[in-house]
């Protein structure tokens, strides 16, 4: 770990200096593209902001999902894109190969030789502790040297080996650049030998049952479903919150059952998750939805900053407390409604148009 006064250092001569606080850009919906498919390229352009439609992030993936034999026309397809858009409000990450894989050399140096002005975040995938952040810190700020950048990449890190669970902390910690961590359940799954076969969500199997009726023993027992991810984007919600960077559900793959995906990212977005991926364009309308916070619920927040004045106290507000504590709930919500009505218009409508009575 190096000491607090070297931490904000640039970690190569002519680097950029790290950020001390990763900046709130809203990303509700980080969409994937495969940049080798020209079919899903091609429509990258007009998936830029702003508008409520478009997604708050574009992410080139070079990682999985990217056929072997594509590896280098993808990146090539993410270079060719990223110079010839100019994408506005809209994000553009990428997701880089893994670190033991015989082209993230390649990705690295090229994306940022040669995009690095456009690209906002790296996702590393299959971080497993602080010497994979490390490793990738020290040849961005040589490579953002080389290129003279006058802004630092930041990283975000995928969770999905048991081990970069084990190591959470030290991992969102391991750098100024840290941005966030997703949860990636699919290679997560395999790795901890779990015995699901899908792609994020739920699992029949995964339940608890009723107790019996004593009174009728043969009665059907109600049983409830219950959320294989839980423990695990709790333990990345905690670790984000400590280390002051962002957490995010992953990918949901059944990509035709809408309404258990909006289930899914719903669960996270409570839990205290800003975005999701979305891996179909279908599934982009989803993720603005449910990570923005409804119009109901922002009129309740903005009753409660009002009623509760100089913010300290108590106060009655239809039948129920309000305090100091459930105000700073209230203030994270209202918050939130400002940053993404500054990127998104329709919102902006809609939060503007609320009218709060006491
Ligand atoms: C599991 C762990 C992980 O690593 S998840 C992250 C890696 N996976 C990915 O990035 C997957 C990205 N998505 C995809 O490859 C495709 O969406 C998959 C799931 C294969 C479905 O594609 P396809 O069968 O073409 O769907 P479709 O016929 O419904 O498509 C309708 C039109 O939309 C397009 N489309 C599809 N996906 C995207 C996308 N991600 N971004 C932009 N456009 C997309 C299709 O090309 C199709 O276009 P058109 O209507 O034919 O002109
Ligand atoms: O990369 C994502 C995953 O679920 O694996
Ligand atoms: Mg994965």
């Amino acid at each position: 770990m190096r000491p607090a006064k070297d931490f904000f250092r640039p970690l190569a001569v002519g680097a950029p200096d790290p950020v001390h606080e990763v900046p709130a850009r809203p990303s509700r919906a980080i969409h994937f593209f495969d940049p080798s498919n020209e079919k899903m390229a091609s429509k990258i352009p007009d998936m830029v902001g702003p508008g409520s439609g478009a997604p708050d992030v574009l992410l080139g993936n070079l990682e999985d999902a990217v056929k072997a034999d594509n590896k280098e026309a993808a990146r090539a397809g993410l270079v060719r894109i990223a110079q010839a858009t100019d994408f506005g409000p809209t994000q553009l990450w990428t997701r880089i190969n893994a670190l033991d894989s015989p082209w993230v050399l390649d990705d690295l140096t090229t994306l940022v030789t040669e995009i690095g002005d456009k690209l906002d975040v790296i996702m590393v995938p299959k971080v497993q502790g602080a010497e994979d952040i490390h490793y990738v810190d020290r040849l961005l700020a040589q490579l953002e040297a080389k290129a003279g950048l006058e802004r630092p990449i930041l990283v975000h890190a995928i969770l999905e080996t048991a081990r970069g669970v084990a190591n959470i902390e030290e991992i969102c910690g391991a750098s100024p650049r840290m941005q966030g961590l997703s949860l990636g359940p699919a290679d997560l799954a395999a790795d901890r030998r779990m015995k699901t076969t899908r792609v994020g969500g739920g699992h029949p199997g995964y339940l608890v049952r009723q107790d019996p009726d004593p009174q009728q023993p043969d009665k059907q027992r109600q049983t409830y479903q219950q959320d294989l991810w839980h423990y695990t984007i709790a333990r990345m919600v905690d670790a984000c919150a400590m280390h002051g960077v962002y957490p995010y559900y992953g990918p949901f793959g059944d990509i035709a059952d809408e309404t258990a995906c909006e289930d899914q990212f719903r669960n996270a977005f409570l839990l205290g998750c800003v975005g999701t991926w979305s891996l179909h364009p279908k599934q982009i309308a989803i993720a603005n939805r449910v990570f923005s916070p409804s119009v109901e619920d922002i009129r309740h927040a903005r009753r409660v900053v009002a009623a509760m004045g100089d913010g300290t106290g108590a106060v009655m507000l239809d039948g129920k407390m309000e305090d100091d504590a459930s105000l700073k709930q209230c203030l994270v919500m209202v918050e939130l409604a400002e940053q993404l009505a500054a990127i998104d218009p329709e919102l902006r409508k809609q939060y503007d148009a609320i009218e709060v009575d006491r």
